[in-house]
């Protein structure tokens, strides 16, 4: 693999390419040397272990790739050994003198579905929730944003790692051409030789211009009991599946605040060493996905819900993007707070964890607020 400046790597990013920046890390993946896809993730996570152990004389040896919220036909796991890759340090330390690149003005912005009709679908989930005996679902909606000329996926992204310095700044091509690209606060799963370590996060407060007003939402996120158990839900469900994986594994008491630029989380750092090296990154992501982060509690009846209720593909929204090297060792960041970009549009996703307790008026709020992650980079004004 080569090594290029954290700079250089983003300006050579272009549309179709792989490229993810965290916080000690660049990564660009050009290229095609083989595709994987399937539509049973670990079957996919095998292929991808043997295609990378086999040796390949001719290619870096690792795989990158997404996957989606819900496998099928149209939205398989899709993973690319790429021609060439190049890593490099953190970017961030070199972004300060950078300025914006400018993404053009849409020609119409359209929420899909209507934000009344997203309210209903939140007073329904939460009506479910006791009907059907769900600890929490995870609602989404999305907004179509429309271009009169070509969008560069190339100027969101460099806008993108511009504005956040923390969590994991993706940009992936899909099995459909488009170009999936976010900045998600949230690891799914890295793998370090034995080590695991997995950030999930759940309970939201919106960040504030007005300090006082920002510090007045953290702090009620901090006490907020929903959320807490919202949260709990969620790192439990996390825990219970690294366990059967993990010699060793640590789980703090409580979770912490984190921060993006747009919003407050809580967040808990899980740490395990694993029992079997064998076991990839790709493998522990794909059992763990999809987590009550962007799903739900049982699983299988809040995906029977989120069908049921949205009015659209989430697509890879939700899913998972990351890297697995022959090793075994990766990264898969949350695919959230992105957008599906297509020649001459974008579609951003956000979602919110519905609990018994969920006011639908908020539950939209914290979807607009979220939206602002992407509207950001895109020069435009929060929704
Ligand atoms: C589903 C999303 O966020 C998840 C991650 C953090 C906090 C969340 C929440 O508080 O609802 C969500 O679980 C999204 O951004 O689309």
């Amino acid at each position: 693999m080569n090594t290029g400046s954290p700079a250089g790597l983003l300006s050579r990013y272009r549309r179709g390419d792989f490229f993810l920046a965290t916080a000690d890390r660049t990564l660009l993946a050009r290229g095609v040397h083989t595709a994987i896809t399937d539509v049973d993730e670990f079957a996919l996570a095998d292929r991808v272990g043997a295609t990378l152990r086999d040796g390949l004389a001719d290619a870096p040896r690792l795989a990158v790739g997404a996957l989606p919220f819900h496998s099928g036909p149209d939205t398989p796991g899709h993973l690319v050994v790429p021609a060439e890759a190049e890593v490099s340090g953190a970017v961030h330390p070199h972004t300060v003198a950078w300025s914006r690149r400018a993404v053009g003005n849409p020609v119409d912005v359209r929420p899909v579905p209507e934000p009344a009709r997203h309210v209903q679908a939140v007073a329904s989930a939460v009506d479910a929730l006791a009907a059907r005996d769900l600890r929490k679902v995870v609602l989404a909606r999305a907004l179509d944003v429309e271009f009169g000329e070509p969008v560069s996926p190339e100027a969101v992204l460099h806008n993108l790692v511009l504005d956040n310095d923390r969590g994991y700044t993706f940009a992936t091509g899909l099995p459909n051409g488009a170009t999936l690209l976010g900045a998600s606060p949230e690891l799914l799963l890295s793998r370090h030789g034995r080590t695991v370590v997995s950030h999930p996060h759940a309970g939201s407060a919106p960040r504030s211009p007005d300090p006082d007003v920002d510090e007045r939402n953290a702090k009620a996120l901090l006490a907020s009991r929903k959320d807490h158990v919202e949260h709990g839900v969620l790192t439990e469900a996390v825990v219970e599946t690294l366990r059967p994986y993990c010699r060793r594994l640590h789980v703090p008491s409580g979770p912490s605040l984190v921060s993006t630029p747009t919003m407050w989380h809580l967040g808990t750092t899980v740490t395990g060493e694993l029992s079997d090296p064998a076991v990839t990154a790709l493998h522990l992501a794909a059992a763990l996905h999809p987590t009550p982060a962007i799903c739900g509690t049982p699983t299988s009846s809040a995906r029977q819900l989120v069908t049921e209720l949205e009015t659209f593909d989430r697509g890879y929204y939700a899913g998972a993007v990351g890297w697995v090297d022959a090793k075994g060792d990766g990264e898969w960041a949350v695919s959230i707070r992105c957008a599906e970009v297509t020649e001459h549009s974008l579609r951003l996703y956000a979602g919110g964890g519905i609990m018994p307790e969920s006011d639908p008026r908020t539950e939209l709020e914290e979807t607009s607020a979220k939206f602002a992650t992407l509207l950001r980079a895109m020069g435009l004004p929060q929704e």
